[in-house]
């Protein structure tokens, strides 16, 4: 062996964080331990090395070299070309099924950010740590190094080798197939290879009940019940290095043709040029930006952002009353907006949950706030069912593996790949073939560009998707919305549509995006298959006074929703509601006055839902027994796309199934 610097090889992936991350604290722990080994050795500490011996993978070490690659087939990476007349080794970074990239601008300047932020707070340690940041297929990466350090190595002497290769581990099938060829390079090199269990989650992969995963039941509820009470289960996270050991003096530069940026702003540069060539990203006519209106999702990334929003959760009270504001749509604080510094690893679960104890303790910020001090409440209770929701996906990603991404989903009846069908039924209409349904692929594309384009001529679902297209970012009341409307009411392809979320969503994250949409396409782990939302009854149930649609689709402002109900008072009419909710149904005279005649949307909507307010209801648009999610005695009747029939008098948010039809509504959490 070499007397020279051994290197623990540790490739980040969705843990780019410093505070509560396994592998730094461990390689922090070790340092420690060499130290004060050093200043009171036991013995005459002769014949002892300086190394630092890991207990974890085996492999003795005086150097760690964190590595971050954005992938290559998940990040288009031609924007770090050196020259524009070099070309990329690798095949544009382009989803299989719609063809789109699969990380949008939103989500790759938040990588882009969360990974300069690590890089400066291991710089900041001040002890010779850092991040090497390079572009390439994982794969490709480690085998440059591991190459290059061979070679050093080979020539004997105090030259610098690898002796471990680490990473987190992560239950995405690509990530999953990376990890196999990682570990046959580092034993072909002959170095230590290991998986570290990614302690991101809300409970600790050691503390589920299960023998292995095909122990897990497929239904949420039946995987919760054990695992009550959720505040008695995350471990305590681990504690922030104070020093790391350093990078190894001689690093091999990333391989041409890519250069590497040396600022943020170059970095961000890189990764957004290429998808900036077409802004428009496809679309004829774009979503632009209405005046007025806020971004929901305005956070830059990275841990320190992230540590600085459950901070600011938790000291304004904001986690006390996200039960009842969960639902909301416009605004910063309605519900955590911690999904993207989740999703990266920028935080973890468990953090979150920390916080809210201390809250809930009264020892940590927030005194003063709604509920600080009284122990767990309804919201902070809401929020840890959501973190579990999101541990329950991630461990279906594990169980289901590739049956996660099949036309035909997890069901059990879904053989093989899952691409048979369950349900004879269902035909989807898909953009390369015709789907048998009658339709023919050129008149699903054109739908499904009506769709992003946000000009279905249904109100709430354009709202949603000019938001997201705009922002990266639309709430879950509305993407359940908008899931169901993709796959019910157009009948396209669930898979596309869970590919342009991946597209767009700064928190996009494989195992819930794929799962939550599986779900809402009935080919996932809900229990009652076969719900379908009715956008224009949810609209009136969370946009009861047309807020969010006015927002988004700003031709619609000018519709007037109140009525006059005595000298000087107006009232949201819900009458008038129903005309935002699907302009189609404005008259001819108030569509010329408000300058919408003629415009595609209004005048044929993709889909004309048949949904009338029985009766006055109260101003606000809800019930007077219920809650946002009240309505229920509203007799709302409805006819969608063919012949399928809503029908539903009662409370509909986690109602049961509706004997006699598909029921409408409800939330997956
Ligand atoms: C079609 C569809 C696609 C989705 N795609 C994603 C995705 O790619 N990434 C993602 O993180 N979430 C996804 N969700 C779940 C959910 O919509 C988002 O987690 C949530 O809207 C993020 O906002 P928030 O952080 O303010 O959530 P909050 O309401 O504040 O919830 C707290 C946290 O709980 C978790 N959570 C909440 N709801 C869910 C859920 N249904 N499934 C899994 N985790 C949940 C998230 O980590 C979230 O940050 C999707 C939902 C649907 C219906």
């Amino acid at each position: 062996m070499s007397n020279g610097p051994r290197i623990i090889l540790y490739i980040l992936r969705r843990d780019v964080r410093l505070s509560d991350n396994p592998v730094f604290h461990c390689a922090a722990q070790q340092l420690k331990r060499s130290r004060s080994q050093k200043s009171s050795p036991t013995g005459d500490g002769r014949g002892r090395d300086d190394s630092l011996t890991s207990e974890h993978g085996g492999a003795p070490f005086t150097h760690l070299l964190p590595v971050y690659v954005f992938p290559s087939n998940q990040i288009e990476s031609s924007g770090f070309l050196s020259s524009p007349s070099d070309r990329s080794p690798y095949p544009e970074a382009r989803s299989q099924v719609a063809k789109v990239w699969r990380t949008g601008p939103h989500r790759a300047k938040f990588i882009g950010e969360g990974v300069w932020d690590l890089k400066t707070r291991l710089e900041g340690l001040q002890c010779g740590s850092g991040l090497e940041i390079r572009v390439g297929s994982i794969a490709d990466v480690a085998r440059e190094f591991l190459e290059y350090y061979a070679e050093k190595g080979s020539k004997g002497g105090s030259q610098p080798q690898i002796t471990g290769v680490w990473l987190t581990d992560d239950d995405g099938t690509e990530e999953k197939d990376d990890e196999k060829i990682l570990k046959n390079l580092a034993a072909k090199h002959d170095v230590a290879f290991k998986v570290w269990e990614d302690e991101k989650f809300y409970i600790d992969d050691r503390d589920l009940p299960y023998e292995s995963i095909s122990d897990l039941p497929n239904v949420y509820t039946t995987y919760r019940k054990p695992l009550e009470p959720l505040r008695d289960r995350p471990r305590n996270p681990l504690p922030t290095p104070t020093a790391l050991p350093p990078l190894p003096p001689d690093i091999p530069p990333q391989k041409a043709p890519f250069k590497i940026t040396t600022s943020e702003e170059s970095l961000l540069k890189a990764l957004l040029s290429p998808l900036q060539k077409d802004s428009t990203y496809g679309l004829k006519t774009p979503p632009q930006w209405p005046k007025d209106v806020q971004s929901a999702h305005p956070f830059n990334g990275g841990e320190s952002n992230g540590l600085k929003r459950i901070k600011h959760l938790v000291s304004t009270g904001a986690m006390s009353t996200y039960k009842s504001t969960r639902n909301g749509m416009l605004g910063l604080d309605f519900s955590t907006k911690l999904s993207a510094f989740l999703a990266q690893g920028h935080i973890t679960a468990r953090q979150v949950h920390w916080a809210m104890v201390d809250f809930e303790d009264g020892v940590g910020p927030g005194e003063g706030a709604e509920g600080y001090g009284k122990g767990e409440n309804e919201g902070t209770a809401a929020v840890r069912f959501e973190l579990l929701w999101r541990d329950y996906m991630r461990l279906c990603m594990r169980k289901f593996g590739h049956k996660m991404f099949a036309l035909y989903g997890i069901q059990p009846h879904a053989k093989g790949r899952g691409d048979q069908q369950p349900n004879p039924r269902k035909r989807w209409r898909t953009l390369d073939k015709p789907g048998g349904a009658g339709d023919d692929p050129k008149t699903t594309l054109e739908t499904f560009t009506r769709f992003r384009s946000g000009c279905t001529g249904v109100g709430l679902i354009d709202a949603s998707n000019r938001e997201i297209f705009l922002t990266g970012y639309t709430s879950n009341r509305a993407r359940q919305n908008v899931a169901s409307f993709l796959t019910s009411h157009l009948d396209i392809d669930w898979r596309i549509g869970a590919e342009w979320y991946e597209f767009l969503l700064t928190d996009y994250d494989i195992a819930s995006n794929w799962g939550n949409w599986q779900y809402v396409a009935g080919v996932g782990n809900d229990p009652r298959q076969g719900r379908v939302f009715n956008p224009v009854k949810q609209a009136l149930d969370y946009d009861g006074k047309g807020e969010y649609i006015k927002a988004w689709v700003p031709e619609l402002r000018d519709v007037k929703l109140t009525r006059n109900i005595g000298p000087g008072r107006e009232e949201v009419d819900q009458q008038r509601l129903m005309l935002l909710y699907q302009a189609w149904k404005l008259s001819d005279w108030e569509k010329s006055n408000l300058r919408l005649k003629g415009i595609e949307w209004v005048e044929q909507p993709l889909t004309r839902i048949q949904f009338s307010v029985g009766r006055k209801g109260p101003p606000d648009g809800r019930s007077k027994r219920g809650g946002a999610g009240g309505g229920g005695h509203w007799r709302a009747s409805g006819r969608g796309r063919g012949s399928r029939d809503f029908k539903r008098v009662g409370t509909e948010d986690k109602a049961p199934r509706h004997e006699d039809g598909p029921i409408i509504v409800t939330s997956s959490g």
